[in-house]
């Protein structure tokens, strides 16, 4: 099995229950197994900031699938869902399931880009990622930990609606 960490996020049409939906059906995929969730945090949207703050959080899964077929499930989820890809760059959106990593694989396709392109410097993936794999070595060597070094918190907490 590849241990696989997605993270997830939602700033729109009630974020909590749009992160729930989603953990359900990530718990169905075929040949994965759901091993861990982040609590929920709330976060200050990086981008535009006239939009909602975002619901942020981290599963850990282990899975048999490739990875383009892991990545088919889960922009499926995300149109099942209502994901509509707004023009607006960086707008708010319902649902988003990204894959943050995929073992120790680096991956680089046309759909693809493993680890995930924002990882080290998005706090509201490394800090819900630190909170269920605190041991964690990213593909490149470095340690999760040192990279939380460098970044700030921004205010983020945990998502009391
Ligand atoms: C719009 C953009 C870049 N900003 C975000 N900002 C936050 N806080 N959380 C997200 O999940 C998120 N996702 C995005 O795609």
């Amino acid at each position: 099995m590849i241990r696989v960490y997605i993270a997830l996020g939602s700033n729109l049409a009630q974020p909590l229950q749009q992160v729930k939906a989603a953990l359900e059906a990530l718990e169905h995929l075929p040949r994965t197994r759901l091993i861990l969730c982040s609590s929920f945090y709330r976060t200050k949207p990086l981008g535009p900031q006239n939009q909602p703050d975002f619901l942020n959080a981290v599963v850990a899964l282990d899975t048999l699938l490739p990875a383009e077929q892991l990545l088919d499930h889960t922009q499926a989820i995300e149109r099942n869902q209502g994901r509509v890809r707004k023009d607006e760059r960086w707008g708010p959106r319902t649902l988003d399931l990204d894959i943050m990593l995929y073992g120790e694989q680096v991956i680089h396709t046309d759909r693809l880009t493993v680890p995930h392109y924002g990882l080290k410097e998005r706090e509201f993936m490394l800090y819900p990622l630190a909170e269920i794999a605190p041991e964690l070595v990213f593909p490149d060597g470095e340690s999760l930990a040192s990279c939380l070094k460098r970044v700030p918190e921004n205010g983020m907490e945990l998502w009391h609606q």
